[in-house]
This record gives C-alpha cells, structure tokens and sequence, in this order.
C-alpha cells in the first residue's frame, strides 16, 4: 500500500513538474505548440520519423502570422524565429547574448573537440580567429591553380565514364569526388586518387561521417538531444574507426614533412607553424589533427553537395545553364583563354547560381543558438504593437532556412529558381546560406571557390541535362546530417566539343 502511494506521489510530482515546464510559453503569451508529455515538441525526432529542422521548418510555415513561436526541445523551451530582423538581431546585433550553438557531445568526441561549430566563448574566439586567418581571400588565391588542375582531372574522368558507356553520370558521387580531392590536396598536400580509384580514401570517410546506418543516427539523436548523456555514454558523434585511421594518415603527413621538409603550402603545413609559435589550441598533434578533421568534416560533403543540387537545377533550367556558359567564354576571351583569379572573380553570374541554389538548398538547413542570459524580444505579433516579451536565459533558438527561403515575403517568386535575384539586388540580404554574424562560416570563400572552378569545369566542357528516371522535384533524406537528396542526382553530360 505504501509503495502504491509513494508511486502515486511520484507520478503527481513528475506531472506537475512537466505541466509547469509546459506553461513556460503560455505564461508570456507567446504562441506555442502543444507539447506531448515527456517528449515536448519532438517526438517524431526521437523516433526517428523526422528531424529537427523539419519539426522547425513546419512550425515556420504553420505560424505564419508570428514574428517566432515557442516550442519544448523535450522540456527545454525553444523558439522558432520567422522574423528576418529578429534573426539578424540574434545573429549580429545582440550576438553577445547568443553566441553559442546548440551543444553536441563535443567532450568525448576528439574529432569535434576543437570545431568552431561546437566551440564556446573565449575558446572559440581563440580558434576561430587562427582558423579564419587560414582562409582569407588571398590564401584561397594561392589555392586556385590546384583547383583548376583538380577540375581538368574531373573532366578527363567524365570524358573516360562516357567513352565506356551511355549511362546518366551519378553527379552526386562526381561532385565529392571532386572536393574529396580538392580538401585533401589544399588541406593536406595529398594526392588521394579521387578520379582514379573505385571507392577513393576521402569519399569512405565522407560516408562514414555521414552514414545513416539505425545506430549512427541514435547516436547522433542522442548526441544532439541529450549531450551531457551522450559525453558520459562515451558517444561518439561520428565514430572511432574514422577517427583512428584518418588520424594514422594526417599524422603520417605531418611527420613526413618534418624529415623531408617539403613545403607545398597547404592548410595542415600553415597550422603546424602556428604550433611552432606556440599558438593555444595549436600546440599537440591531436589539436592539429583536430582542425584538420574540421577542413573535412566542414567542407566535403556540404560543397559536394551545393555543387550538385547547382547541377541538378542548371540542368532543369537550360536558359540559366546558357547565361551561365556566355558568361564563363566571355570572361576566358577577355583574359587570353586563361582562368586567371581575376577572370574567377569577374564571373559573378556563376556565383550567384551558387548562391540561388543554397538558397533554395540550404545543406545546413537549420541554425540554432542558445540564449546565453535573460533577453526581450518585441511582441511575437506582426505589425502590432504588443507587449515585448523576456526570454530566459538557456532558451534555445532555431532558424529554420528551408521554410525562411520558400516565404514570399523574404524572396520573390520563391520557388523559381533565379540566380539574377542576387545581383544586386535587396533579397540578397536576406540569404543565410552560409548564416550570418561572427559565427558565419569560415570556410565560405574556400567552398565558394572550390564549387566555382567545378562549375567553370563542367559548363565549359558538356552540357547537363535531366536523366530520364530522374525524379522532380527531389525528396530530401530524412536522416542525414546535411540537407541532401534521398536519392542521387542523375544528369546527362553532353560532350561540347
Ligand atoms: C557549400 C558549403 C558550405 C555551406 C553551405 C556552409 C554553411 C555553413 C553554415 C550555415 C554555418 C553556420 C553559421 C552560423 O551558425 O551562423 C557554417 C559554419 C561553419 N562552417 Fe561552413 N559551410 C560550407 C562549407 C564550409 C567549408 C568548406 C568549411 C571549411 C573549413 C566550413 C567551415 C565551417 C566552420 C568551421 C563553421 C563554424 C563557424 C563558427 O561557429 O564559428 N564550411 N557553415
């Protein structure tokens, strides 16, 4: 009987501990969706059904009528920002109060420990600022000659794949083939065989990374939902077996190149001087080989990816793909047939399809940030005046980009794909595709360029077109890291010449 009552007891306190959680929003008035018990606003998360950008991708497009709307991640309280200037607020202006991202179990998991996506305050800011330093304009400058070398070994590889047969070219496997090879030569001075082997050294690990195998994604579930369990569970975000044997080879670089002294000017050479400085953050082989996990980890597969949805698009929109040719042959005339940087920069049109296609494909299609202390926002209504409303410092906030670039009140036409709407043009104010603020992402020149000269490579040599089973529009994969295709991208290349 006793211990009948004491569940009983249990129960009513558990229930009126998670009923006054669940008033958090309704207390200030905010507009909410209703929480399940336990779960909060997430459940089909945790059952694998969905994923967390969609949960807030949905509830942008359900609340229209609203600045932001709450929500319960389990039973933490969460926002939805709708409005474009609350965004560049949280982003920018008020960054201070929200500079941290979500947090993911970056304590146990060596190959994150040191990724500016996971870092915090005075350590990120150290980090950060070293690893910005390594991607400025003129060091992706110096880069270009390799790039554009990396590009004519793809072309010969697609001219060799369409000699041996008529088949559609798997554009999503070329493009991280592509940047596999361009990240490990930049990055590493390595050459990894990308246009040689049948399963290259970089695209295993691009798979292992982003595997949705059932266990992988638990992890990965458990790993974003509930950090401090999955630090002291030891789980690993993307697993020990990468980490260990791509660990062997980075180290292999770096001791090679300090018997044989040879400089070829990449990322992990650059950072092995500023552990000779002494550089905090620099100083070990593990830190090192941390930030040249962050090269990899960062900008394989998000550039492959934004490479192939750029495809995809040029395909369906041959008048887009013409504009896009004129461009590249007028600019290569003008500069006596050379892709010179400067020639790179004047084709402005190929980066704007870049651009549109982020837009409408933004491969990290969720932002979040976590309110560092107490902060007010203006009234969730729009237009009205409203009473201002303050939000508890540990609220986290998401930007959902997938729903923010379909509204027709950021983007004109928004389905339409239409690289002229950024030049010059104010909707370009409001892309987010590489986010915005200090925490913007450092390697946007790097993966702007390395997608660039593949473009400038395939336009200049085939014309792409739709393969005849490819499905339109494309059904993004529920459980993936990054916002990609759940099946591959199919095209036709056409021979030019
Ligand atoms: C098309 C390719 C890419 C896209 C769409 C992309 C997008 C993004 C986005 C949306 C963020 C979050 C920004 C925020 O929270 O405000 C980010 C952060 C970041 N990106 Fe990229 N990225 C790409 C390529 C790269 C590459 C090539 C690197 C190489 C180093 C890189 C390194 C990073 C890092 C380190 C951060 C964290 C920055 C911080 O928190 O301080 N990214 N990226």
């Amino acid at each position: 009987m006793f211990a009948y009552i004491l569940v009983l007891v249990f129960a009513l306190i558990i229930y009126l501990v998670f009923s006054a959680k669940y008033a958090h929003w309704k207390n200030r008035n905010v507009p909410y969706e209703k929480p399940t018990f336990f779960f909060g606003s997430i459940r089909k998360v945790l059952t694998m059904h969905s994923n967390m950008s969609d949960i807030c991708n949905d509830l942008y497009r359900k609340y229209e009528k609203y600045r932001y709307v709450g929500f319960f991640n389990m039973w933490t309280p969460a926002i939805v920002v709708r409005d474009p200037e609350i965004m560049k607020e949280v982003l920018i202006k008020q960054f201070k109060s929200y500079r941290n991202w979500i947090q993911v179990p970056h304590n146990v998991d060596g190959a994150l420990s040191l990724n500016p996506f996971v870092l915090h305050n005075e350590e990120w800011k150290q980090v950060r600022s070293n690893l910005s330093s390594q991607f400025t304009s003129a060091k992706v400058k110096k880069m270009l000659p390799n790039m554009l070398l990396i590009g004519s070994k793809m072309i010969k590889y697609v001219k060799d794949q369409l000699k041996g047969s008529s088949d559609a070219m798997n554009v999503s496997d070329l493009t991280k083939r592509f940047t596999g090879e361009v990240v490990f030569n930049c990055g590493y001075g390595l050459d990894a065989r990308s246009f040689i082997d049948k399963q290259p050294y970089p695209l295993k690990i691009a798979d292992q990374i982003c595997s949705n195998s059932m266990m992988v994604q638990i992890k990965q579930t458990i790993g974003v939902i509930f950090p401090n369990i999955a630090n002291i569970m030891k789980y690993t975000f993307v697993g020990d077996p990468i980490e260990s044997d791509f660990k062997g080879t980075l180290l292999a670089v770096l001791r090679c190149r300090e018997d044989e002294t040879i400089t070829t000017n990449n990322f992990l050479e650059k950072i092995n001087g500023l552990r000779s400085k002494g550089v905090p953050y620099f100083t070990t082989d593990d830190q090192l080989i941390c930030h040249a996990y962050t090269f990899f980890m960062d900008g394989v597969e998000t550039s492959a990816l934004a490479f192939a949805y750029a495809l995809f698009e040029l395909a369906r929109n041959p008048h887009v793909q013409e504009k896009a040719k004129h461009e590249i042959e007028c600019v290569v005339q003008r500069h006596n047939d050379e892709i010179t940087y400067e020639a790179f920069q004047e084709m402005q049109y190929v980066e704007s399809i870049i651009l549109e296609t982020l837009r409408l494909y933004p491969v990290i299609s969720l932002i979040g940030r976590v309110c560092l202390e107490d902060v007010t926002l203006p009234s969730p209504n729009f237009g009205a005046d409203g009473e201002s409303v303050t939000i508890s410092k540990g609220t986290q906030l998401f930007m959902p980009l997938i729903a923010f670039s379909e509204d027709a009140t950021n983007f004109s036409d928004p389905t339409v794909f239409n690289p002229d709407r950024f030049q010059n043009s104010a909707q370009s104010l409001h892309f987010m595709g590489f986010g915005d603020g200090p925490k913007t992402c450092l390697g946007k020149s790097f993966a702007l360029a390395q997608i660039k000269i593949g473009l400038i490579a395939i336009l200049s040599n085939f014309t792409v077109e739709l393969a005849k089973d490819m499905a339109i529009p494309l059904k993004a994969e529920n459980l993936h890291i990054f916002h990609s295709p759940e099946s591959d991208i199919l095209l036709n290349f056409v021979d030019r010449l």
